[in-house]
């Protein structure tokens, strides 16, 4: 199952790594704009070098309870960073937003995948990723990062996001977007508690098999927090656990922030897979 992004073709029937670049300000320490787009393409030459298929750029603190990100503040601290890695690193570019001209504006840089963790919801979002005519990522989040977390409830988890994410298809596939182009997300941590995210985890070959590659992001989350009591900067053993079952049920994509650690556990599930049982 081949999938090209702005002209990268990879092979959705493996497991490819996807590696976090961060470009809000709170995750550079000194803030500045120049270092930040220089840092952030030191960091996505490392990822790529650590085996990452992907680095995932984000303007937008999903943060339960951050500011609101204006859209020209996203436009202004995503863009140059897009331009930089595209000119100097080979890799392909994912941009993490639901903003339509953010969208437009990436693709004409040089992004190779829209990751929208709204799946496209907002007024104008499809229209731009149809124009961009790039590969999307459509996520399932109940309710809006600030409050999100607040008391989630549903019928049937699974069945609940599985519904949610064929609707935003059937919109996306009428807009124009092709299928071979979709990849899904159940999105681990957006209006989930442990259980839900547990369960999505469980049963992940069952949205596999809607027939569209998955995504998943887990890596540091809080619901590793739940499990292991351990502080976001002690979670790489719970995220390389929850990568590994990610591969085993079927994942195409695994977005992460320590790319070479889950490039090694990826390739022992691969390398067991190949002996064909
Ligand atoms: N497709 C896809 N995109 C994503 N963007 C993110 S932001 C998240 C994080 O912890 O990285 C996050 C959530 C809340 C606050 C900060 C950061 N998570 C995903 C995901 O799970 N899937």
């Amino acid at each position: 199952m081949q999938m090209t992004f702005a002209g990268r073709e990879l092979d959705m029937g493996r497991c490819h790594v996807m590696g976090i670049v961060n470009v809000t300000p709170d995750s550079f320490s000194d803030g500045g704009r120049y270092n930040s787009v220089e840092l952030a393409v030191q960091r996505a030459r490392e990822m790529v070098a650590d085996g990452a298929a992907f680095v995932d750029v984000g303007g937008e603190s999903t943060r339960p309870g951050a500011a609101p990100v204006s859209e020209q503040e996203e436009l202004d601290r995503v863009c140059p960073v897009v331009e930089a890695i595209a000119r100097d690193v080979d890799t392909v570019i994912s941009v993490d937003t639901s903003t339509p001209s953010v969208i437009r504006e990436t693709a004409r840089l040089g992004a190779g995948l829209v990751n929208d963790v709204r799946a496209l919801e907002r007024e104008g979002a499809v229209d731009a990723a149809v124009e961009a005519g790039l590969p999307v990522c459509l996520m399932h989040m109940k309710g809006a990062p600030g409050t999100m977390q607040q008391n989630p409830e549903y019928r049937h988890v699974v069945r609940d996001v599985a519904t949610y994410l064929m609707d935003r298809v059937r919109v996306c596939e009428a807009a124009g977007i092709p299928a071979e182009n979709i990849l899904l997300d159940p999105g681990f941590g957006f209006g989930k508690t442990l259980e839900h995210n547990l369960q999505l985890l469980a049963t992940l070959e069952q949205l596999r098999v809607l027939g569209y590659p998955l995504l998943v992001g887990m890596s540091r989350k809080t619901m590793l927090g739940q499990i292991t009591g351990r502080e976001v900067s002690e979670r790489l053993p719970a995220s390389l656990a929850v990568a590994t079952i990610s591969v085993l049920k079927g994942a195409s994509v695994i977005r992460v922030h320590d790319v070479r650690e889950t490039v090694d556990a990826v390739r022992v599930v691969e390398a067991m897979q190949a002996q064909g049982y």
